[in-house]
């Protein structure tokens, strides 16, 4: 099977495009597809799939794989490269428009000069977190189904850490560290991303505070391991550190990933707006082992 694609990235978190609008692919070959394509010696190499298409809530739907094929949520970058392709490619009419993620429908602005130029810069209206512990979803070993989970004691591989829990759509765990070279990325984030805590998985992220306006972020994705940066997870970084007392509601942090920088803001209207660039690298036929 011959699949035409875009390969986009947001700060190296990258993910192969398949045009929905044009292209119809038969559902139980999407998580199969993922895998195929993500793999970095058979395949493109990427952290995922996402299926740009249409929308009957929105003006433009993004379905999003992970690298191992399962479906997620939601995709900070996933949605800014969305909205970049669906602006260039025509399907959205205007540089303000919706898009509908599973987890629910986004407000996104792609920036432009006066000329009407692409500037490499994308503004996702990402909603308001979830922060009761049920619909994170994160069992009641400390606390009850509707609090929160913050700073709250979190045992794992003999580790005593301490974990504060933030949805945005998708789940995600965010531990401090003094020094984010130490952040045990690799040993603890397939621990955390599968202990029985957690009953859909979650992404797990460490975060070092540099002052009130910067922090510094890295991430054990569900799904798809190590990457590049995370834009619901550097969303869920900044919640978390208002809630930790570490940075302000209402002002703008800026967030150093691998890859990058965001910049993010917990509104004091509850929605967390994110800002970031989404790019493109390539345009192919990629060549599936599926008939
Ligand atoms: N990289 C993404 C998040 C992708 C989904 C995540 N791994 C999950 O399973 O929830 C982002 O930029 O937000």
């Amino acid at each position: 099977m011959k699949v035409p694609f875009t390969k986009m990235h947001g700060l190296g978190n990258s993910y192969i495009y398949i045009d929905g609008f044009q292209y119809k692919l038969e559902e139980q070959m999407i998580p199969k597809l993922a895998q195929e394509v993500s793999n970095v010696n058979t395949g493109i190499g990427s952290d995922g799939l996402i299926i740009v298409m249409p929308s009957e809530e929105a003006d433009v739907r993004m379905r999003i794989f992970n690298k191992d094929g399962s479906e997620a949520m939601n995709c900070g970058n996933g949605l800014r490269c969305v909205a970049k392709f669906a602006f260039e490619h025509g399907y959205v009419m205007s540089s303000d428009f919706k898009i509908e993620a599973k987890s629910g429908v986004v407000d996104a602005t792609v920036h432009l000069d006066n000329t009407g130029k692409f500037v490499n810069s994308v503004s996702i209206d990402m909603g308001p977190p979830i922060l009761e512990r049920e619909q994170i979803p994160m069992t009641t070993e400390h606390g009850s189904s509707t609090d929160q989970v913050i700073a709250e004691p979190f045992e794992v591989d003999e580790e005593q850490l301490v974990a504060t829990a933030v949805s945005m759509g998708n789940p995600h765990v965010i531990f401090y560290e003094d020094n984010i070279k130490d952040a045990p990325v690799s040993t603890l984030g397939p621990k955390v991303t599968s202990d029985p805590r957690f009953p859909e998985g979650v992404n797990v992220e460490f975060v070092e505070i540099v002052n009130s306006r910067e922090i510094i972020f890295r991430v054990w994705e569900r799904g798809s391991g190590i990457t590049q940066a995370c834009g619901t997870g550097a969303c869920a970084a900044v919640v978390s550190s208002v809630l930790n007392g570490f940075v302000k509601k209402g002002e703008e942090v800026t967030v150093h990933l691998d890859g990058g920088d965001l910049w993010i803001s917990w509104l004091h209207n509850h929605h967390v707006l994110m800002r970031g660039p989404a790019e493109t690298v390539v345009e192919g036929v990629f060549f599936s082992e599926l008939t």
